[in-house]
């Protein structure tokens, strides 16, 4: 082999040296996802406790658990953040926070 290469072998060795294997973007994408969803899901939990203290101090002063009204401003930021999923969404973040109405 001689020592030199031409412009087009040496693309071809950079894309084979450069070019990332899917399954290697697949495993640091999902490495990702995961660090994420545990994020997300610190965030549910500290939710959860903020939503349990407001409910108690109402119902501490002879208010009801749940208050509509507020219900419905959640439902509607998340829908239109998020479309119709995110209406779900938000209902079970909900249903996570008060428990079933
Ligand atoms: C936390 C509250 O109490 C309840 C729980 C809510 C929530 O988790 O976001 C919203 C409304 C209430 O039904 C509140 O009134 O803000």
């Amino acid at each position: 082999m001689s020592g030199s290469s031409t412009a087009a072998e040496s693309m071809e060795n950079t894309e084979t040296t450069e070019t990332a294997k899917p399954a290697d973007v697949i495993g640091s994408a999902r490495e990702r996802i995961d660090a994420l969803d545990g994020q997300i899901l610190d965030l549910v939990r500290e939710r959860m406790g903020v939503s349990a203290a407001i409910q108690e101090a109402r119902i501490a002063s002879g208010g009801r658990r749940v208050q509509l009204s507020r219900e419905m401003e959640i439902l509607d930021r998340y829908r239109q953040r998020l479309g119709k999923p995110g209406t779900t969404l938000a209902m079970t973040l909900l249903e996570l926070c008060r428990g079933r109405v």
